[in-house]
Formats: structure tokens, C-alpha cells, sequence
């Protein structure tokens, strides 16, 4: 038996992820859900949907967070810590509203939510923020007991997701021709977003000062490029890109996309590429298309090799990192200072997001921070 870790003050640990269609008949209900009122363009939509029907309707997304729960489950159990794991979800079912409304009714008072988002920025934090608030708002309309939820601390250079990412990559250079393999150029890709959400993500005047969203993916993307250097003993060029841009045309947002960026590595004589979905923590469907489909497909016409390393998903090393995170934060809520484990030049990130961390373009009212 492990010795027993104390989750107090906190009595359950909420996963809260995105949520994905589970069938051709939910693909347009869940675009709307997840586009409600924010504006993306028709011609987009359509084309999402899509990517969605080429795989019958189905996102991997739901299936791989069940697995996560099984994973996070079986490494409480094993780790000592005795803490019920629950899921819910921003646009498919469980939705958040419906879990956190089973959890008041089973007496859980003080929840610790893990989103599946590693990094800052209003998609990944706050908005995540937001939907805890809209569904407690409900459950106080309802006269039911709301409980108070607080959000895991950013884990993006916790040991416990580097090392699965870089032992993803040395996978994938593994998969690639022997005589292109030490030649190969990394390239991390992660989820564009406005340049605007980008430019004030995470706190003003903290360690990357409003640039959180590319001072972290940056930070991670060279802990595993270091990893894999010390690995293989040979030294590769990388570069973080981006993908899955939506939006208007007009707007900027964060660049070079991948295919544009395999296109300029094949020009510049890369004799083979390995894709890096760091930016995300399971394999759903913005890397089994965008990467996987579509930017396979560019590679194809170039005559460029690539492979894709595998995301974290359910490796247990992530799940004890999680359980790390929880004991960690429990103790700072006790008010004990306990060890942060964290590699890299950001450190430790913030345990309560600060006034201002993230703003939304039209304030609204968000749990789990100071404002
Ligand atoms: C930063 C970020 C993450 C990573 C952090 C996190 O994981 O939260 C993420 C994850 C995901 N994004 C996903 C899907 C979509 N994102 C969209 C739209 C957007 N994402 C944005 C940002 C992010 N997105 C933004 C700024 C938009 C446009 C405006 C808006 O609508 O907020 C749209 C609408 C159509 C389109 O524009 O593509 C869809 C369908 C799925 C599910 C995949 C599956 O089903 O397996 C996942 C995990
Ligand atoms: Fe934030």
C-alpha cells in the first residue's frame, strides 16, 4: 500500500474537456454548441463538419477521455489518494452542468477541476472559467448546494507530460526511414488563436508578461527538443507552428500554419519532419485531421517524410503527475508550502488565475479566479 495522500480540503477532483459528436446526428447540434455567438464563418463550419463526417461522425475525443478517467481512477487507487473523479464537458455530453449538478447532490463541496488544456488563454483557461460559473449559476437557481471549484495550476512543464511527449517523439523518428531519421526537423504545432487572445494571455507583469500562450508552448517544446537531443545525441531544428485557424480572414492570428511551414522546410531542404501536437493532450480531432489528414496529405504532394508523435492521452506517467498536482495543491490550500514540481525557465505557474489573466473580449463572469 502507498502511503495515503490528503486531498483535504477538496472531496473531488472534476475532468472538464471539450466534448466531441458521437455520431453523424450530433456533428451540426455540437458546431453550435461550440460556435454559439462567436462569429465563425459559415465556409468554416461547414468544412469542420466535414472533417467530423470523414470519421462517421465521430470525435475521438470522448473515448479518450474515458480513458483518462480509468487512468486518473487506477492511479488514485494505486497512489494513495482517495478522491472520486468526475467528467464533464464545455459542448457535448456529459455536460459540465449536468455533472456538477450530480456532485451537489452527492455532497461535494470544495472541487478541484483538471481541464485538458495545458496552457493559458481564454480558450484553454478562462473560458473553461466561464463555463464553471454559467453552470453554478444554474445550480444556485436551482437551490441546490454549489460547491466551490477551484482549477489546476497550467502542467505544461510538469514532468510528467514532457516526459511522455518526448518519448512520443523519439517514437516517431523511429517510425521514420532510417536514412532520414537523424536529419529530421521537430516541428511542436499547437492550436492557433487570434493574436490578440495571444498577445494578453496569462498575467500582465508576470514571467511572460501577457505572452503566456507562446512563452509556454515555447518553454515545453524546448524541454523536449532538449530531452530528445540528449536522447539521440544529435541536435535537430524546431520551430513552434500553428493549426486549426479559424476566424476571419482579416484578423490575425498566430503563425506560420503547418503546411505552409512542411512547404518551407521542404524548400529549405528538411529532409523529413516530425509533427509535435503539443499543444493539446489527446490524440481527438484536430490531430487526427489537421495533422494526420490534412498536413499528411501536403507532405504527401511535397515527397517530404513526416511522422507524428502520439499526444500524452492516458499514460500513466500523466495521471500520476495529475495526482502530483492535486496533493501539491491541497497543501497550499492547507497552507503548507509544498515542493512545485516544474522544469523549464517559466517555473511553477500561478495556483489562481489573477485578475485580468486571460481576458475575454466581452467580460463575463468566470469561477475559479480572482475575477
Ligand atoms: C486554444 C484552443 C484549444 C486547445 C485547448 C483546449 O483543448 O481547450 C482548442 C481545442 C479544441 N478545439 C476543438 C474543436 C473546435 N474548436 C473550434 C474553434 C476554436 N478553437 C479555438 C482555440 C482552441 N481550441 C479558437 C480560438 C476557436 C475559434 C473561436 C471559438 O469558437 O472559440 C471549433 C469551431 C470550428 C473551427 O473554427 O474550427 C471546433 C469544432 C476541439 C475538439 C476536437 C475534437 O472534436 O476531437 C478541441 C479539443
Ligand atoms: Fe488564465
Amino acid at each position: 500500500m502507498a502511503d495515503q495522500l490528503d486531498p483535504t480540503p477538496y472531496d473531488a477532483l472534476l475532468l472538464l474537456s471539450f466534448g466531441g459528436p458521437e455520431g453523424p446526428d450530433d456533428v451540426v447540434p455540437f458546431l453550435e454548441n461550440v460556435t454559439a455567438g462567436r462569429g465563425i464563418p459559415r465556409e468554416r463550419l461547414k468544412e469542420v463538419g466535414q472533417h467530423y463526417f470523414l470519421f462517421g461522425g465521430v470525435s475521438p475525443i470522448n473515448a479518450q477521455n474515458r480513458e483518462l478517467l480509468d487512468a486518473l481512477r487506477d492511479d488514485f487507487a494505486a497512489g494513495g489518494l482517495d478522491l472520486p473523479v468526475y467528467w464533464g464537458n464545455r459542448n457535448w455530453a456529459p455536460y459540465l452542468t449536468d455533472t456538477l449538478r450530480e456532485m451537489s447532490d452527492d455532497g461535494r463541496r470544495r472541487v478541484l477541476v483538471l481541464t485538458t488544456s495545458a496552457y493559458a488563454s481564454y480558450s484553454g483557461c478562462r473560458q473553461y472559467r466561464e463555463n464553471l460559473a454559467d453552470a453554478l449559476a444554474v445550480l444556485r437557481s436551482e437551490g441546490r448546494p454549489v460547491p466551490v471549484v477551484d482549477k489546476l495550476r497550467h502542467y505544461f512543464n510538469h514532468p510528467g507530460f514532457v516526459g511522455p511527449m518526448t518519448d512520443a517523439v523519439l517514437a516517431a523518428l523511429a517510425a521514420l526511414p532510417p536514412g532520414v531519421r537523424d536529419g529530421a526537423h521537430l516541428a511542436f504545432t499547437t492550436h492557433s488563436i487570434p493574436t490578440a487572445a495571444a498577445d494578453t494571455s496569462g498575467p500582465a507583469g508576470g514571467p511572460a508578461d501577457g505572452g503566456a500562450y507562446v512563452a509556454q508552448h515555447l518553454d515545453a517544446a524546448a524541454l523536449v527538443a532538449g530531452a530528445v537531443r540528449e536522447a539521440t545525441g544529435v541536435e535537430r531544428p524546431w520551430r513552434l507552428v500553428y493549426q486549426s485557424r479559424s476566424g476571419a480572414p482579416h484578423i490575425p492570428w498566430l503563425e506560420p500554419d503547418i503546411c505552409d511551414h512542411l512547404e518551407a522546410e521542404h524548400a529549405a531542404g528538411a529532409p523529413a519532419v516530425v509533427m509535435v501536437p503539443i499543444g493539446f493532450v489527446s490524440d481527438h480531432m484536430e490531430v487526427k485531421y489537421d495533422l494526420d489528414t490534412e498536413a499528411a496529405a501536403k507532405a504527401a504532394d511535397l515527397g517530404l517524410p513526416v511522422a507524428r508523435a502520439a499526444t500524452v492521452g492516458a499514460d500513466p506517467r500523466f495521471a500520476a503527475a495529475v495526482r502530483d498536482l492535486v496533493a501539491e495543491r491541497a497543501a497550499a490550500e492547507r497552507g503548507e508550502q509544498p515542493a512545485r514540481c516544474a522544469l523549464g525557465a517559466l517555473g511553477a505557474s500561478h495556483d489562481v488565475c489573477p485578475a485580468g489573466c486571460c481576458p475575454a473580449r466581452v467580460p463575463r463572469a468566470a469561477a475559479a479566479g480572482r475575477d
